[in-house]
């Protein structure tokens, strides 16, 4: 059944999926913010300044006027993570009366502050939606791949079975292939989380170092990241699918990938605001890193790796002495957790 669908933010992936939408027969307004962008959208089916190259479906309709959001079926959120509780607090007042209205989000950050996922945000500061109709988009889905039609794969996480049923039947194509998942928090954690072991890849590729240095980050990054997300109710097999060690490989070795991009010009030398401005597109690893080494310290996890991309990103450590300090941090087992061998003194999985 065609349904109704308002995807707010326009940049790579909001228009990517909206692009989806609309090939899939659905009726997609697109929320943007600038006039210049909403003609561009609407007269020449483009987004130049985040998708050159590709064209958008037809059918999208770009709006700045959020009532249109009212009408919708199905609300898909794909601001920046330090945008979502101010657009959600904006379109609040226009869902009031549409409790069931089902709401989905494509962001992988943590908020600022207040360390939350970005479900809790929603929630937070939409007090009337339900649960049940909320859901995580994620996966290994650049948006430069996923609008021009290349054979991706999504995860749709919800508490429900049949609000992530609805909307993998509505991205579902023959380019597109749609996973469910009941594990919010790990499909949230695994994708905001990734982010800061691609900002290290970068890191150590912009250094000069190999592809032996890289598979260690991502290896070793995947542990640390599993082992926050697991204490903070993420389901362990999360991390090994799509939301989790997927998106890691892609966002890790991909020339698309912003976080990727901004470690890379941080091992070259750039400032972290000069590698930002570069990358000219949101890098939700920089905030993430803050938030998940607070949270980390908080519940007692240890991320050496992401400790260290955290001193190069804020205390102006030296990428070369960030990993020199990797490398020499006391000898340890590689899995865990660990039962000590009262004989051998071995400690086994
Ligand atoms: N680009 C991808 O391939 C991709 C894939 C999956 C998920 N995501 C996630 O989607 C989210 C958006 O990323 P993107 O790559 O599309 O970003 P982008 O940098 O391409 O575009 C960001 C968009 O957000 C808008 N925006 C910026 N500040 C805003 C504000 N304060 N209020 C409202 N809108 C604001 C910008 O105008 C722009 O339209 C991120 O959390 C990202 O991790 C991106
Ligand atoms: O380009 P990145 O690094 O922001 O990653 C985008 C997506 O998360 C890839 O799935």
């Amino acid at each position: 059944m065609i349904q109704r669908i308002a995807v707010v933010g326009a940049g790579s992936f909001g228009s990517a999926l909206a692009s989806v939408f609309a090939t899939n027969g659905h009726e997609v307004t697109l929320l943007a913010r600038r006039d210049s962008l909403i003609q561009e959208i609407n007269q020449h089916h483009t987004n130049k300044q985040y998708l050159p190259g590709v064209s958008l479906h037809p059918a999208i309709f770009a709006t700045s006027d959020e009532k249109h959001i009212a009408n919708a079926d199905l609300i898909v959120l794909v601001v920046p993570s330090h945008a979502m509780r101010e657009t959600c607090e904006r379109i609040a007042p226009l869902l009031q009366s549409k409790s069931k209205v089902k709401v989905a989000h494509a962001t992988k950050g943590l908020e600022v502050g207040t360390m939350a996922r970005m479900s809790t945000v929603i929630l937070d500061s939409c007090p009337f939606l339900q649960e049940q109709n909320l859901a995580v988009l994620s996966g290994p889905s650049h948006a430069e791949e996923v609008s021009r039609e290349l054979p991706t794969t999504l995860v749709v996480a919800s508490a429900s079975k049949s609000t992530a049923e609805y909307i993998q039947d509505m991205l579902m194509n023959r380019v597109l292939r749609v996973y469910t998942n009941p594990d919010v928090v790990g499909a949230e954690l695994g994708g905001a989380l990734k982010n800061i072991i691609a900002l290290g890849c970068g890191i150590s590729d912009g250094l000069g170092y190999g592809d032996n240095a890289r598979a260690a980050i991502m290896t070793r990054g995947l542990v640390e990241i599993s082992r926050l997300g697991i204490r903070l109710g993420a389901a362990f097999n999360t991390f090994s699918g799509l939301t989790g060690v997927g998106d890691l490989i892609v966002t890790c070795t991909s020339r698309h990938s912003r976080n990727w991009n901004a470690g890379y010009l941080l091992g070259q030398g750039f400032s972290l605001d000069d590698a930002l401005q570069k990358v000219g597109m949101v890098v939700e690893g920089v905030r993430t890193t803050k938030v998940a080494l607070a949270v980390a310290n908080e519940v007692a996890v240890p991320m050496p790796i992401a400790s260290a991309i955290g001193d190069i990103l804020f205390n102006q450590k030296s990428p070369r002495l960030a990993v020199d300090e990797l490398m020499s941090r006391t000898r340890t087992h590689e899995m865990e957790p660990f039962i000590q061998d009262a004989t051998t003194g071995w400690m086994f999985p």
